[in-house]
């Protein structure tokens, strides 16, 4: 049996037919008295479903769908019975004749069972024309339901006597600003008197704080917490659901699932496809609020939280200590994308479900963004929670992904590389899976080291158990009264204030919203360098310049390009001087002479208790040469050095030891760029990852020495190669990367990396300069 599933529904409808490909099987269910609730109250009395917004998009895309599924696999009582509920006027048989296509081609409607049930469901479904503010309206509805709930009930049973308890069940697929007028019109008078009534209510849950905490108060005048079920359909994917037993369930991991053993933890929603249609909603939520103060959060309090049993029991308590944890999230680490057209795709702006009067705040929306979360408890103190999230991009993917901390690099034992970092991985969609990567021995006669998956997929594993979509399951769960899989107030405000205060920095122009087409992986970051209204006290640059005076090396332009940096840095990004120290061999720098001893002192200042969020800068002008590696870590053979003014004294600093100090030491989130004009610089900071200009992609060296910081270098040659002191070039004398480099960011103080380079060697060829600079980095940025 195959069974190719993307076990959600937003898409669009060519993407739901195409992807859903399911083979008419029987799949295992277990039954209702299998899982134990056979007997629950929702099974003994009559069962009334009213489904509010039953005209809409959600509601046949998923909620129908969903309780067709229910009530096949038997998990509904016979005698439930189904309204729908709309504004616009039309009788039962329209509404079925209108809904059953799209039940048809939902992916409950794939299943052998659903297709047989179909005819009963269509039988049991009733609609309803109502306004929600209209309690007349909503009082007729009343009688109506009572009539059809005690027949439903008296047809299934074979009973004579009308059941002692009708439960009802609303849910609000209906939008958010009509939540309030149906709520109080349910309460006066439609509750059922004898049974229980829930509330299934869909997101938005406001728009910020204050629209939240009034949506919260309003509802909670109406009706107890014990009667809101606040869906966020993520809880109820399957992986997400796995997430407790995973980490709870396996003796090995939870020891290794904290700040000791955790280098970060990323969790991504990549979208394929743009707003479509939806644009006019987009524009006043964007993807922050879309998906990310929601679903990604969800997401990461259950991979982040402790054990439920340790805090109250109840899952949601667990979840609301760990939320509490959460620190303010820092505008400086977000990166915010808007789509344009590309690959035959129009962007954002093109969608016409933009209001006319909402276009100037359309260029403002972010349809893409990055941020970081950071949790202040004994856990998870360091590690950052990087979360993604994009529409228009190249792929379709949701997953969180652990990243372990690299262990120690042993030569001997792995001379040939260090093994990569172990990841565990949760794939949410597509193909549920859950693997690990593992570091082994390439089988055969190398004993070289190879990295491989222990995978867990599911559509192998368990292709023939049935797996409902989330929306089933939240239902079902719902309908049971099992509030653990819903959103509990509490949650819900601190999750708003997180976000309120970041979405009211950030938005409506505050913050970059940089352009990516539609197909690609995203913006590219900006130099972090650039970024404006920074916090001084997390900046430092270290500026070196060595003319090596009156000895056979004399250069002519070193000093002047610490002098232009240092303007580039203040003048062009607001850089204050206070954060820079400069080392010149005219000893007029602010941090003495640039020899060995002085160089090595100020690059451990330049990385002394840098914090995620800060900003680094380093540069070298001078002369750089080669010398042997002694561990035959290099390519080819050679470390890179550079020369103190010292040098004939003093050993020279090779790319290993300037690594040491300024790479290696810095954590997760510490952004660091380097220049270095001088030959053989290419790998000068010893980064794992080059960017190749030819073929517009991140090479990974051969002997790749990963790191947590984020760093970034632009090198004025290749290794073998040497960089010019473009004497007679400029007005003053000046390296030609440098000044290159000036001059490019002068005229275009922002652009992406790849952009940068692209940009460099085009001055230095137009300058006649023959050196090829080189980008290389610690990540393979998007681009
Ligand atoms: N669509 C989706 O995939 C998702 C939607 N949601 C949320 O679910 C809810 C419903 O979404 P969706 O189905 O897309 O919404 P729709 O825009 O399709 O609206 C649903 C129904 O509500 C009624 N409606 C529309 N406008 C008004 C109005 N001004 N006053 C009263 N009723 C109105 C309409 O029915 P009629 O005119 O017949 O009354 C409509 O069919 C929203 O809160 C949405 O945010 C959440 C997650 C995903
Ligand atoms: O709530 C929403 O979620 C979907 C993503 O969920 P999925 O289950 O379809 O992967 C998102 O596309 C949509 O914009 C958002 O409103």
């Amino acid at each position: 049996m195959t069974m190719e599933l993307r076990r959600s529904m937003t898409c669009n409808d060519s993407s739901l037919e195409n992807k859903m490909v399911i083979e008419q099987e029987e799949l295992r269910a277990p039954t209702a008295a299998e899982m134990g609730f056979d007997k629950e109250p929702f099974r003994l009395g009559s069962l009334a479903i009213v489904v509010l917004g039953a005209t809409g998009d959600l509601a046949k895309k998923e909620t129908f769908p969903a309780l067709l599924d229910l009530l096949a696999h038997e998990y509904l009582p016979p005698q439930v019975v189904i309204f729908g509920v709309g504004r616009t006027k039309q009788d039962t048989g329209t509404f079925r004749e209108w809904l059953q296509p799209w039940l048809v081609k939902s992916f409950a409607g794939q299943m052998k069972r659903c297709k047989e049930a179909m005819p009963n469901f269509l039988k049991r479904l009733t609609y309803f024309s109502a306004n929600y503010d209209s309690q007349e309206d909503f009082a007729r509805l009343a009688l109506t339901l009572e009539a059809e709930e005690t027949q439903m009930f008296l047809e299934a049973s074979g009973k004579a006597e009308v059941p002692s308890e009708a439960n009802r069940v609303f849910y609000f697929a209906i939008p958010p600003f009509a939540f309030l007028a149906a709520a109080s019109s349910i309460k006066a008078t439609c509750l059922s008197s004898s049974g229980f009534n829930r509330l299934i209510i869909e997101k938005p849950f406001g728009h910020d704080l204050s629209s939240a905490k009034s949506l919260a108060k309003d509802l909670g005048a109406l009706y107890e917490e014990k009667h809101l079920l606040r869906m966020d359909h993520f809880l109820g994917y399957e992986i997400c659901q796995n997430i407790l037993s995973v980490r709870f369930g396996n003796a090995f991991l939870e020891p290794l699932m904290n700040n000791q053993h955790v280098a970060a933890v990323r969790i991504t929603l990549k979208e394929d496809f743009g707003t479509e249609g939806r644009g006019g909603y987009f524009t006043h939520y964007g993807i922050i609020r879309d998906v990310i103060q929601n679903h990604l959060l969800q997401m990461l309090t259950l991979v982040a939280m402790e054990k439920p049993c340790n805090v109250g029991g109840d899952v949601r308590d667990a979840k609301v200590a760990v939320l509490k944890a959460m620190m303010d999230i820092d505008p400086e680490e977000v990166v915010l994308g808007q789509f344009t057209s590309g690959n035959g795709k129009p962007g954002y702006l093109e969608d016409d479900s933009i209001a006319e009067k909402d276009r100037e705040k359309a260029k403002h929306c972010a349809t893409f963004a990055q941020l970081v979360i950071r949790i202040d408890n004994d856990r998870w103190w360091g590690v950052p929670f990087i979360v993604r999230a994009g529409k228009g991009l190249e792929e379709s993917k949701c997953e969180v992904r652990i990243q372990f901390k690299e262990r120690h690099r042993d030569p001997r034992l792995f001379p040939e590389a260090c093994p990569p970092r172990n990841e565990l991985v949760m794939r949410v969609s597509p193909h549920e899976a859950i693997y690990l990567k593992f570091n082994m021995k390439t089988p055969g006669l190398s004993t070289s080291v190879t990295t491989t998956e222990l995978d867990l997929s599911y559509n192998h594993r368990y292709e023939e158990v049935y797996r409902p979509l989330a929306y089933t399951r939240l239902i079902l769960a719902g309908v049971r009264g099992e509030h653990e899989s819903f959103v509990r107030d509490d949650e819900l405000i601190r999750a708003w204030e997180l976000f309120s205060p970041l979405l009211e920095k950030i938005e409506d122009g505050k913050k970059e919203v940089l352009k990516y087409p539609f197909g690609s992986r995203g913006p590219a970051a900006p130099m972090p360098f650039s970024a404006s209204g920074m916090d001084p006290s997390r900046r430092k640059a270290l500026l070196i310049g060595v003319n090596y005076f009156g000895t056979r090396a004399e250069l002519r332009g070193c000093i002047n390009d610490v002098h232009n940096l240092y303007r580039l840095l203040t003048e062009t990004y607001g850089w204050p001087g206070h954060c820079i120290k400069t080392l010149t061999d005219d000893g007029r720098g602010n941090g003495g002479m640039p020899t060995r001893q002085n160089i090595g002192q100020h690059m451990s200042w330049l990385s002394d208790g840098a914090q995620p969020g800060d900003v680094l800068f380093f540069s070298f002008s001078g002369h750089g040469a080669q010398k042997e590696d002694p561990h035959g870590y290099e390519e080819d053979g050679m470390n890179e050095t550079i020369l103190p003014v010292d040098f004939e004294r003093a050993p020279c600093l090779t790319d290993d030891e300037i690594s040491d100090i300024i790479v290696k030491r810095l954590p997760e989130g510490v952004r660091l760029t380097g220049v270095m004009d001088c030959c053989h610089s290419g790998t000068g900071l010893d980064l794992p990852f080059t960017w190749d200009m030819r073929r517009g992609m991140w090479r990974e060296e051969v002997n790749p020495f990963h790191s947590m910081g984020d760093v970034l270098m632009f090198s004025g040659c290749e290794d073998d190669d040497t960089s010019s002191d473009a004497a007679g070039m400029y007005a003053a004398p000046g390296g030609a990367m440098t000044t290159a480099f000036c001059d490019v960011l002068r005229r275009n103080p922002r652009p992406i990396y790849p952009q940068l380079l692209q940009l460099l060697h085009q001055h230095l060829n137009r300058g006649g300069f023959s050196q090829r600079p080189v980008l290389s980095s610690t990540q393979q940025w998007l681009v």
